[in-house]
């Protein structure tokens, strides 16, 4: 068993010579510095074996029946998430990326420190980026990429990055087809043909070591993603993700080959409200060390995401990813309340240039 340490943050600033040290492998109880009061971690009960009715929807793409758009478009309205099967991501690209994402975080914590994320950078090795809005310390690791990951991996195997890097953008290439894919069926489920071209994507690496009391600690806090769409790929064995439905904390089992799809908040303002950007978590555990691949993916740089639909129904105004980003550094949960449009003011009858759906029903024109 390799030695899986995790690095941990005092005053969340994600500065690596703050850094301390902990082998939380070896830890016999969770320091107070990791300890989550009982009410953040059960501020709502969880069904930990949801029955297949309570569970969040398995939906095959390879399906022949022209129901795919239609289920797509009601998990999205009533989950905001889905399990898809049936896509063309091969079984063994999700396993070399699981295997290349633990051979990375079982690197010793002063190689992992060397490609550390420099302040105000977004990609590179610490702690979750939703830390530094957060007092406690979450049980997990992470490791961030954006456009090559040449210059991060090189950091942490000078001689020996290109294995890393080649199951990487390989995964990546799969991950874009597939989000559009996803993309265009979703569109079409709120009666639009049409897609998104040269969307980007974060890719984050997520590493939660066992932990020995884990109804204290929590290994990702409660969150909605940013973008338009996240694919997550989860390891196999445990049980970690958690959806915020109904008021319950749902479990998503993990089920082999098949990836979660969830909307973000981006997915919610183009979609003028309808589909939910759901609240999602993720709970450790005493006995598997759980990996994940979020595949956050955007529109292209200075694409402003408006909502489809009439623009005088406009419930929020367009923007950029980033513009969005920089909000959600600000408010973060509260990113999505500040780009809503209260009142019959002009920016709901505003100019949507650069917008990546046209205003009339039928036609979406992204770039
Ligand atoms: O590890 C998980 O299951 C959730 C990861 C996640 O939500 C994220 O990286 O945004
Ligand atoms: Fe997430």
């Amino acid at each position: 068993m390799p030695s899986l340490s995790m690095e941990t943050l005092h005053d969340h600033h994600p500065v690596p010579h703050r850094l301390d040290k902990i082998e939380a492998e070896s830890v016999a109880q969770v320091p107070d510095s990791h300890a989550w009061p009982a009410h953040a971690v059960h501020d709502y009960p969880s069904l930990d074996a949801p029955s297949e009715s309570e569970s969040v929807p398995i939906i095959d793409l390879s399906s022949a029946s022209g129901d795919v758009v239609a289920e797509i478009g009601k998990a999205c309205e009533s989950w905001g998430a889905f399990q898809v099967v049936g896509h063309d991501a091969p079984a063994e690209l999700l396993d070399s990326l699981e295997s290349e994402a633990r051979r990375l975080f079982s690197l010793p914590a002063h190689r992992k420190l060397r490609a550390a994320k420099p302040p105000g950078s977004i990609t590179g090795y610490g702690l979750p980026p939703i830390s530094s809005f957060f007092s406690k310390v979450m049980w997990s690791e992470g490791f961030t990429i954006s456009g090559s990951p040449v210059d991060d991996a090189r950091k942490l195997w000078p001689q020996d990055y290109a294995r890393f890097c080649e199951v990487i953008e390989k995964y990546n290439k799969e991950m874009q087809k597939l989000a559009e894919r996803l993309m265009r069926l979703k569109l079409l489920s709120l009666g639009l043909a049409g897609g998104f071209r040269n969307t980007t994507a974060v890719l984050q690496l997520n590493s939660y070591p066992v932990c020995p009391e884990p109804d204290r600690a929590m290994g990702l806090a409660a969150h909605t993603d940013s973008g338009l769409l996240t694919i997550l790929h989860q390891s196999g064995a445990a049980r970690g993700l958690q959806l915020l439905h109904s008021d319950r904390w749902v479990a998503v089992p993990p089920v082999r080959g098949a990836l979660v799809v969830i909307v973000g908040d981006l997915g919610h303002v183009l979609s003028n409200g309808r589909f939910k950007s759901v609240v999602h978590r993720a709970v450790v555990n005493r006995i598997h060390h759980r990996i994940s691949a979020a595949y956050l993916c955007g529109p292209s740089p200075g694409v402003r995401v408006s909502p489809v639909g009439n623009p005088a129904d406009r419930a929020y105004r367009a923007v950029t990813w980033r513009e969005y980003l920089g909000l959600r550094a600000e408010f973060f949960d509260k990113a999505i309340e500040s780009i809503k449009i209260n009142t019959d003011t002009e920016e709901k009858n505003g100019n949507g240039t650069g917008c990546c759906c046209a205003k009339q029903q039928n036609i979406a024109v992204c770039m």
